[in-house]
C-alpha cells in the first residue's frame, strides 16, 4: 500500500496537535526519554474498548501525518454465546487459539542508541506498534478467536518498557483464580530478550482464594514449566499491617504456606547481586498491583478499587536503601478468551457497564459448584427437574431467582429483580466473595472444585467467638446470614458484607487476636 508524506497537517497531526497543545519539534535524545515521559505529559487514557470510529481516529493519530486510510480489520466480539460453548466449539476454538498463540505477543521497543533523537524515537516506536497491531488485527478476522480487548494506547507500553528497561526482577502479577489467563509468557520472553539477566517471578495473588491442595495443583504445574512462582495474598498481609484485626478464621483459610511480607522482600533481594535492586511489577488491572505495593511498601490501605483501571502511571518507590519497586500502570494483554462473559468474570470488563448479565451469570454457574452459592448465600437453588441430567450446572435464571427473592430483590412489576441480583452476584464473584477458580491444565476438575467446596464450608461455618467492637456489627450479620433466618429485605450493603474475610482480625504480629480485640 503506498504511503505519501502529507505536507499540510491532516486529521492525525491535529488530533496530536489537539491533545498535546503543539506540534513537537526540537532534536533532544532518547535518552532523556524515560524522565521527560511522566504521567503529566503522556496520554495515559488506557484504551481496550474501542468503537470502530475510535479505532479509526486512535490509528490516525498514532499514525501521525503519514497516516494514509490503513484498513486495521479490528472488529469486535461476534461470536458472543450465552456464556456456555459446546464441546465441539470447544475444541475448535482450542485448536484455533494453539495455531495462533505466537502471533499473540507484546509489542516490542525498536532499538536505540545515545544518538537516536527523540523524534527518531518516537516514529520508530510509532511504526513497530502500528505493525504489532496489524498483526493482532489478523488474529481477529479468524471468528473462533476472540482476544481480550488489549491495551491500544501507545503511552501505557512505553511505560511498560521502561519499568523493564530498569528492573533487575521483573514480577508479573497474576490472580490465583485464573493464573494462565493474566500470564503472558511472550513478556517473560521479551524481559530476557532485553537483558537475560533479568529474572522473571510470576506473583500468584489472592492466593487466598485457593485451598492449600489448589495451591499445591498450581505450585507444581509451574514448577514443572520452571516457571519462578510464590503465592502471595495481599489483603491477608495488609490486614496484617492493622494491629486491630485478628485472624478467627486463619486456620479455616488454610493460607500457612503463602509468602509473608518480609519472607517476599528477602525473595526478590536473593535474585539479584547488586547493592540496588529494582523490582518492576506488571499485570492486569485488579489483580492486585496497588494492594501488593502497599503492602511491600507497609502502607496499611483500607480501601483499594474493586473496579478494574485505577492505576495509571508507574512510580518507583524505595522499600529501603536496597530495594526499590517501580510499579507499571494496568495493562491488559492480548490474551484468548472463549467469550466475553469470561472477561467479565476475570474482572477485565467492568460489571457496571455490562450489557447483557445473562451469560456471563450462565458460566458462573457451570465454573462455580452449585453448593457454593448456596452456602454462600444461604439459599437453595432449583435442583434440576426430572428427565434433566441430575449434574447439570444451574443456569443464570435458576441462580438469579434464588438470590433476588431470598433478599427481596423485585422489579415494580413483583418479579425477581434478576439484573440487580446478577450485579451483587458478578461483583460477589470478581471480589472473591464467591469463591471459585479455574484448575491447572492436567488436573481433574471435580476434584479441583470439591476442595472449593471444603474451603468455603470451612470458612463460612467458622464463626468467631470474639471479634474487636467495630467488627461486631458484621459478625452479627454473617451469623444470622449463617443461621439461614434472613429472609427479604435484607439490603444489598448487607448482603455485600457478607464476606468471611471480613472477620478476620489480627494482633500486630500476625497473630490471632484471642483478647476480643481490646488486649
Ligand atoms: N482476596 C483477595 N483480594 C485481593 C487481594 N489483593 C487485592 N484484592 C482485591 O482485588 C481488588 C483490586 O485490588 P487493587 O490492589 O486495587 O488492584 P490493582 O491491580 O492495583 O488494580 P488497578 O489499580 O486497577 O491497576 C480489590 O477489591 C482488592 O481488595 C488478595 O490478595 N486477596
Amino acid at each position: 500500500m503506498g504511503r505519501k508524506k502529507a505536507k499540510a497537517p491532516g486529521l492525525g497531526q491535529s488530533l496530536i496537535n489537539d491533545r498535546f497543545g503543539k506540534k513537537h519539534t526540537g532534536h533532544r535524545h532518547a535518552a532523556e526519554l524515560s524522565a521527560e515521559h511522566d504521567a503529566t505529559q503522556l496520554n495515559l487514557q488506557s484504551v481496550t474498548e474501542l468503537s470502530s470510529l475510535d479505532d479509526f481516529l486512535a490509528t490516525a493519530q498514532l499514525a501521525g501525518t503519514e497516516f494514509t486510510a490503513e484498513r486495521l480489520n479490528v472488529h469486535f466480539v461476534t461470536n458472543e454465546t450465552k456464556g456456555i460453548i459446546s464441546e465441539e466449539q470447544k475444541e475448535r476454538i482450542d485448536a484455533a487459539q494453539t495455531e495462533f498463540q505466537h502471533l499473540l505477543g507484546i509489542p516490542r521497543r525498536p532499538p536505540w542508541t545515545q544518538e537516536t533523537t527523540k523524534e527518531e524515537l518516537e516514529k520508530s516506536e510509532t511504526e513497530s506498534f502500528l505493525s504489532w497491531r496489524k498483526k493482532l488485527a489478523v488474529i481477529q478476522d479468524n471468528d473462533d478467536l476472540i482476544i481480550t480487548p488489549y491495551e491500544k494506547n501507545l503511552d501505557f507500553w512505553r511505560q511498560l518498557w521502561r519499568v523493564i528497561e530498569r528492573s533487575d526482577v521483573f514480577v508479573q502479577i497474576v490472580d490465583a483464580r485464573d493464573p494462565l489467563l493474566f500470564r503472558c509468557i511472550d513478556m517473560e520472553t521479551y524481559v530476557k530478550e532485553v537483558d537475560p539477566s533479568k529474572q522473571n517471578v510470576l506473583l500468584v495473588n489472592k492466593a487466598d482464594l485457593l485451598s492449600s491442595q489448589q495451591r499445591s495443583a498450581w505450585r507444581s504445574y509451574f514448577e514443572k514449566a520452571g516457571v519462578s512462582v510464590v503465592f502471595w495474598s495481599a489483603v491477608l498481609e495488609n490486614e496484617k499491617l492493622d494491629d486491630t484485626y485478628d485472624c478467627a478464621q486463619l486456620e479455616a483459610l488454610d493460607v500457612e504456606d503463602l509468602y509473608d511480607r518480609e519472607k517476599l522482600i528477602a525473595f526478590f533481594k536473593s535474585l539479584v547481586d547488586k547493592p540496588n535492586k529494582v523490582v518492576g511489577m506488571v499485570g492486569y488491572p485488579n489483580v492486585g498491583k496497588s494492594s501488593t505495593v502497599n503492602t511491600l511498601m507497609g502502607v496499611k490501605k483500607t480501601a483499594v478499587s474493586a473496579t478494574p483501571g485505577r492505576t495509571k502511571h508507574f512510580q518507583t518507590l524505595h522499600i529501603d536503601n536496597e530495594l526499590c519497586l517501580c510499579d507499571c500502570p494496568g495493562l491488559v494483554f492480548p490474551s484468548f478468551v472463549s467469550n466475553k462473559a469470561e472477561m467479565v468474570l476475570s474482572g477485565i470488563l467492568p460489571i457496571d457497564q455490562m450489557r447483557d448479565h445473562v451469560a456471563p451469570v450462565n458460566l458462573l454457574g457451570r465454573r462455580i459448584p452449585r453448593k457454593v452459592v448456596e452456602v454462600t448465600y444461604g439459599v437453595n437453588i432449583q435442583k434440576p427437574k426430572e428427565g434433566e441430567d441430575p449434574n447439570r450446572s444451574p443456569t443464570a435464571s435458576e441462580i438469579l431467582s434464588a438470590h433476588a427473592l431470598s433478599r427481596g430483590f423485585m422489579t415494580t412489576h413483583g418479579q425477581p429483580d434478576d439484573s440487580r441480583s446478577a450485579r451483587v452476584i458478578l461483583k460477589d464473584y470478581v471480589n472473591g466473595k464467591l469463591l471459585c477458580s479455574v484448575a491447572p491444565p492436567g488436573v481433574d476438575d471435580a476434584e479441583y472444585k470439591a476442595w472449593t467446596i471444603s474451603k468455603v464450608e470451612k470458612v463460612v461455618n467458622c464463626v468467631p467467638d470474639v471479634v474487636s467492637d467495630d467488627m461486631a456489627g458484621v459478625v452479627a450479620r454473617i451469623q444470622r446470614l449463617n443461621k439461614k433466618d434472613v429472609g427479604p429485605g435484607i439490603s444489598e450493603v448487607e448482603a455485600a458484607f457478607f464476606a468471611p474475610k471480613d472477620v478476620r482480625v489480627f494482633t500486630k504480629d500476625g497473630k490471632q487476636d484471642l483478647s476480643g480485640g481490646k488486649g
